[in-house]
């Protein structure tokens, strides 16, 4: 899997310039308002051409301007979703659905019907008009049907903007089991940092026009200053975790990070399963010492590993936690005052704020 962009184009006065290579299964395009993501997205899909550059996905050169090559759209096996899933009202849903394989010749038609039901959990919907369904059953056929036309990547521009908070946390499992089984890389635009730490295993920063960042989604999301948007508020680490026990007389759940135990409130999951969590780097504060009469829950013992410095006040200090990396941003004041340099060993106090409902994950 993998998707390469190397392209210039120009727009008005807006020019885009952006190069990124991902291997990953869901690379997410983040970016501020007018920052060229969905320029950008239209381009890979051929919706418009580029002034010049390539766009090759999954070893399928799509775009070559010095080759002369130009794939038309329909010609490009790419699935598109939109943050309106743009369904026919005249049509059932196991009509939409099918209305995806028309453009599919017969021969490359591999996805099957009851595979796709199956994985985004609408067998039940397939007798019902758009207009009876909710926006996140809207959106789940919407992906059902760009899939059923067995796309070689899958686009999908702000697919759950119009949703409220329930409607999407609805439909990230089924995004990731796409992720995790669909087998075709999904480039998704998204604003927001939770959903991305969330969904993403590659993150493409976009600001005015040029990539300003690009890598694994945790590397990028843990640099406060990869992040320019909203940097101070929402960077942080991601951790993979695996829930180690419930504590039910406490509304408590302990999470299994290599460096020790985290304690966050009681989630339903089984003992054993996977969950990717956030650590915010505002919300971890640094101590040399073990901290004992303090209301904190969770401290991971730790080394720094390095220390940056986004602004004039702020400095993000990186802590290896037994394999665990994790960021805590501090004031410039306090990292001279506790006298920290690589290689000081520290003790992260995560407050417990970090471990709000946006924090979860699903399965890494
Ligand atoms: N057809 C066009 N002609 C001229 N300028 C355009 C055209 N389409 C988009 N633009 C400009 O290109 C820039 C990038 O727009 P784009 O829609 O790619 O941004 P975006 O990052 O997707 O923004 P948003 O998050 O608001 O959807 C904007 O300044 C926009 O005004």
């Amino acid at each position: 899997m993998s998707i390469e962009v190397d392209i210039r184009h120009k727009q008005g006065s807006f020019a885009l310039d952006a190069r990124f290579r991902s291997e990953e299964r869901l690379t997410a395009l983040f970016g501020s308002s007018g920052s060229g993501k969905t320029t950008l997205v239209n381009l890979i899909g051929g919706l418009i051409h580029p002034t010049k550059g390539r766009i090759v996905a999954n070893g399928r050169t799509l775009v070559d301007t010095d080759q002369g090559i130009l794939i038309p759209p329909h010609r490009r096996r790419v699935g598109y979703v939109f943050q309106e899933g743009r369904l026919f009202p005249h049509l059932n849903v196991r009509q939409n659905l099918l209305f995806g394989r028309w453009f599919t010749p017969r021969r490359e038609r591999i996805a099957s019907f009851e595979a796709v039901v199956g994985l985004l959990g609408i067998e039940h919907l397939l007798t019902r008009r758009p207009s009876t369904l909710s926006g996140g059953e809207k959106q789940r056929v919407a992906i059902g049907r760009a899939l059923l036309a067995d796309p070689q990547l899958l686009l999908m521009d702000e697919p759950l903007a119009s949703l409220d908070d329930a409607r999407k946390a609805e439909i990230y499992p089924y995004i990731e089991r796409l992720r995790d089984e669909g087998g075709i890389p999904i480039i998704l635009v998204s604003h927001s940092v939770a959903e991305i730490a969330r969904l993403a295993t590659a993150v493409v920063v976009l600001s005015d026009g040029r990539v300003t960042a690009s890598g694994r989604a945790g590397d990028v999301l843990r640099h406060t200053s990869l992040l320019p948007q909203t940097g101070p508020t929402e960077a942080g680490a991601l951790l993979d975790t695996r829930v180690l026990r419930h504590e039910d007389e406490y509304g408590l759940t302990v999470l299994e990070v290599r460096a020790g135990p985290l304690s966050v409130p009681r989630l339903d999951l089984p003992i054993g399963a996977p969950l990717r969590v956030r650590l915010r780097a505002r919300d971890i504060i640094l101590s040399l010492n073990p901290p004992e009469t303090i209301s904190a829950l969770n401290v991971l013992r730790g080394t720094v590993s390095s220390i940056d410095e986004p602004d004039a006040s702020s400095v993000d200090v990186t802590v290896d936690c037994a394999g665990d990396i994790i960021v805590a941003r501090v004031t410039r004041k306090s990292v001279e005052g506790l006298g920290l340099t690589p290689g000081s060993e520290v003790h992260a106090i995560i407050k417990s704020v970090a471990f709000d409902q946006q924090t979860f994950g699903g399965t890494c």
